[in-house]
């Protein structure tokens, strides 16, 4: 569904140097794949989930979405950012339906579905209070709610918990794992967490330091639906290990010693 073909990209530094955030990086998703993107701090995750949005351009290479070339914003892609990006003078509900009555597709039934949204996410009697009348974890919340009530066939999230205090990150986790079952789409998940990335995907890509490369794909043989109590199976620990293995480029025996 997604094809990302030998991506590259180049930005122009102020001081006429520039920088190689990503390096021939080509991976393939499928309709309705669940993959986690993991690599360290500054090795291009952001940057190609922008690209796959179609809020930049690569400078080598293309990405695909079932075979037509992405070149601009487009209606069946959702993001979650790592802030909420919430319109402040606008209450919950007119943030989560803001993107459908911007895209003409609201409809009768737009408001029953935000606030249905809104009470998955724990957010029922909240509909009315404006962005800073709520906790930062509220805030990304609602973030998600206005991306899901898209509906949209790919959802592209970077980071998305990485705000929220543990308790509330694992409720998420979960949460968007019972959505995600529910509704035909794919999510391409930005994280830092090793253990979030095993815990959700079917497919963790591992990347490079800069410039960003693809290093390894490791596939999650888990059975779903997923539970923290599965972070304990020799399957979870072998994946999570050979993926911190990547990244420390150490060999897995030695970490597990
Ligand atoms: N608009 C830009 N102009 C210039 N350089 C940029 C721009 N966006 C990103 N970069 C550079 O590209 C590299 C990759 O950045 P990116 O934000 O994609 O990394 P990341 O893996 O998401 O990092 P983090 O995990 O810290 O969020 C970095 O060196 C960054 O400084």
């Amino acid at each position: 569904m997604i094809a990302i073909e030998g991506v590259g990209k180049r930005f122009a530094g102020r001081d006429g140097g520039a920088v190689q955030a990503l390096e021939d990086v080509s991976i393939a998703i499928r309709p309705g794949e669940f993959v986690a993107i993991v690599g360290a701090s500054g090795c291009g995750k952001s940057t190609l989930l922008r690209l796959i949005a179609g809020l930049a351009m690569p400078t080598s290479g293309a990405v695909r979405i079932e075979g037509t070339a992405v070149t601009g914003a487009r209606t069946d892609t959702a993001m979650v950012f790592q802030a909420p990006t919430l319109l402040p003078w606008a209450d919950v509900l007119r943030n989560v339906t803001f993107p459908m009555r911007l895209m003409h597709r609201a409809g009768p039934g737009t408001e029953d579905a935000a606030r249905a949204l809104l009470a998955r996410a724990g957010l029922a009697g909240f509909e009315t209070r404006l962005p800073r009348e709520l906790s930062g974890g509220m805030q990304q919340r609602v973030a998600i709610c206005r991306a899901l009530l898209q509906q949209p066939r790919i959802l592209l999230m970077d980071e998305p918990f990485g705000a929220l205090d543990a308790l509330t990150r694992e409720e998420m986790s979960l949460e968007l794992l019972r959505l995600w079952t529910e509704t035909p789409m794919a999510v391409v998940f930005v994280t830092h967490s090793i253990s979030e990335a095993v815990l959700l995907a079917d497919r963790v890509v591992v990347m490079s330091p800069r410039p960003g490369r693809v290093v390894d794909v490791v596939e999650i043989d888990l059975p779903r639906p997923r539970d923290f109590a599965q972070e304990a199976s020799p399957a979870f620990q072998a994946a999570a290990q050979r993926i911190r293995a990547h990244i420390f480029r150490r060999p897995a025996a030695k970490l597990a010693a």
